[in-house]
C-alpha cells in the first residue's frame, strides 16, 4: 500500500516576521501543494530511499546504518512530538554527508535532516520508498518548508500506530481535529530544523487550511467574507527564511524600542485585516472601499517590513511596477527576494492584469494567481502497489 499526503502552501496577508516575536499575523492557504508518497518495503529490504523531485536529489540509506547512528534515541523515539537536539542534528548531518550532498545545494540539506528526524521519530527504523514533489517554488515565501513538513508528517502518521484512519477510503480524505493537531505538532518540529525559530503560522495554515489569525502559538480561524484575489509574483531571487528571521531578531536586539513600535504597528494592521475580511459587503461601493483599505494596509505593512530590513531591490521593483497600475503590493513570507502579493480589486479588468504580468515578466519575474483559502492537509491510500 502506498500512502500519499498533500499539504498546501500559504500566503501571509499581514504580519510576517512580527509573528515570530509574538505579534499577530493573518495567513491563508493557497491551492498549490506539496505531495509526499511513502511505500513501506519488506523488512529484509534494508533501505530507506528518498527522492526529492523538485531539487533533483536522491538518497538511499541502509536501515542498519540509520540505526547505528541514531539507535541511542530508541525506536520510534516518542509518541508525542519532540524537538530534535543540536547533537542529533549533527548525527543526521553525518548520514546526509555520507551521501555526498552537492556543495551547490547545501542550503537544502536542512530539509533532508527534517525528513530523517520526522521519519525515524514517527515510523522508527522501517525500510521504505519515499518521494516528494511540489507545485510550490522552494524557498520563495509561499511556505514550501511548512507544506513539506506537514505532508511528510501526515503520510508518516497515517502509516504509524498513532492515528487510526480508514484505509479503505477512496480519493482524498481529511484528518479529524485531534489527528490534524498531531500532524501540525510534528510538522512544527520539522519546521524548527529548517527555520531555526518558526512562529508556527505556516505549518498551522498548511495543516488546517482556510484563513487564520495567529499569535503566540495560538491559531484562530477567520471566516473571510471577501472575494480575495492576489497576483503572486515570484522575483526568483533566492533567499533563506532562517537567515532573514535571524537578521530581524538581531535588529530587534540592537533597537528594542524602535522595533517594538514597528511590531505593534504591524499587529494593528493584522487586526484590521481580519476585521475587514470578516465583514459582509452590503453593496459594491462598500466592497471597493474595503478593498481600498486592504491595499493601504498592504502598503503600510510593506513599509514596516522595509524598516525591518527584509525588503529587496527585486521586491521594490515589483512594488513600483504595480503602483503604475494603481495597485498595492507587499512581500509575503520572509522577504529578501521570493514572492510579492499584489491585491487585485474586483473592478480591475483582465486587460490591465495582463499588461502588468507582461511588464513584470520583462524583468524575469513570474506572476500567477492561486485559489485562496482552500482545505488543509489531505491523505489518500493506494492499494494497487
Ligand atoms: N519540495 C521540496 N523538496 C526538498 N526540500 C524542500 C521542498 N520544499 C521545501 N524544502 C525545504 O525547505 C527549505 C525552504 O524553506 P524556506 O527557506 O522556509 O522557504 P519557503 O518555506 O518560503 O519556501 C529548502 O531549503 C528545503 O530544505
Ligand atoms: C518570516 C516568517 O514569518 C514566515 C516565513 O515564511 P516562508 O518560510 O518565507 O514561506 C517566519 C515564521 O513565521 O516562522
Ligand atoms: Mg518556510
Amino acid at each position: 500500500m502506498e500512502v500519499t499526503a498533500r499539504a498546501p502552501g500559504k500566503i501571509i496577508l499581514a504580519g510576517e516576521h512580527a509573528v515570530v516575536h509574538g505579534y499577530t499575523a493573518v495567513a491563508s492557504s493557497i491551492d498549490l501543494y506539496t505531495v509526499f508518497s511513502i511505500r513501506l518495503r519488506s523488512e529484509d529490504d534494508d533501505t530507506v530511499k528518498l527522492t526529492l523531485n523538485d531539487i533533483g536529489l536522491d538518497f538511499s540509506w541502509s536501515v542498519r546504518r540509520i540505526k547505528e547512528v541514531l539507535s541511542h534515541l530508541g525506536s520510534p523515539f516518542s509518541s508525542t512530538p519532540t524537538s530534535c537536539s543540536l547533537e542529533t542534528i549533527k548525527s543526521l548531518a553525518t548520514l546526509v554527508d555520507e551521501q555526498s550532498f552537492p556543495e551547490t545545494k547545501i542550503g537544502l540539506a536542512s530539509g533532508v535532516y527534517a525528513f530523517l528526524w520526522l521519519y525515524t521519530s514517527i515510523l522508527g527504523f522501517k525500510p521504505a520508498t519515499v518521494t516528494v514533489s511540489s507545485e510550490l517554488p522552494v524557498g520563495a515565501g509561499l511556505g514550501s518548508s511548512a507544506a513539506y513538513c506537514v505532508s511528510l508528517s501526515a503520510a508518516l502518521l497515517a502509516l504509524s500506530d498513532s492515528v487510526k484512519l480508514d484505509v479503505s477510503q477512496k480519493g482524498w480524505s481529511t484528518f479529524n481535529e485531534t489527528e490534524a493537531e498531531l500532524v501540525n505538532k510534528w510538522a512544527f518540529e520539522g519546521e524548527k530544523i529548517i527555520h531555526g525559530r518558526p512562529s508556527g503560522v505556516d505549518n498551522s495554515v498548511s495543516t488546517f487550511g482556510n484563513v487564520i489569525k495567529f499569535k503566540s502559538g495560538v491559531m484562530t480561524r477567520v471566516n473571510s467574507n471577501m472575494p480575495l484575489r492576489m497576483l503572486i509574483t515570484n522575483t526568483k531571487v533566492g533567499r533563506d527564511t532562517k537567515a532573514l528571521v535571524a537578521n530581524v531578531s538581531a535588529r530587534k536586539s540592537r533597537h528594542p524600542d524602535a522595533m517594538c513600535s514597528v511590531l505593534n504597528a504591524i499587529e494593528a494592521i493584522s487586526d484590521e485585516w481580519s476585521t475587514i475580511i470578516q465583514s459582509h459587503a452590503v453593496d459594491d461601493l462598500y466592497l471597493s472601499a474595503n478593498e481600498e483599505k486592504l491595499g493601504e494596509l498592504m502598503e503600510m505593512n510593506q513599509g514596516l517590513l522595509l524598516s525591518m530590513g527584509v525588503s529587496h531591490a527585486s521586491i521594490e521593483n515589483v512594488l513600483q511596477t504595480s503602483m503604475k497600475y494603481k495597485l498595492a503590493s507587499k512581500l509575503t513570507g520572509a522577504g529578501g527576494g521570493g514572492c510579492v502579493l499584489t491585491l487585485l480589486p474586483t473592478h480591475i479588468s483582465g486587460e490591465v492584469i495582463d499588461k502588468l504580468v507582461e511588464e513584470l515578466g520583462s524583468f524575469g519575474f513570474q506572476s500567477f494567481t492561486a485559489g485562496i483559502g482552500g482545505k488543509g492537509v489531505q491523505i489518500s491510500f493506494d492499494h494497487s502497489s
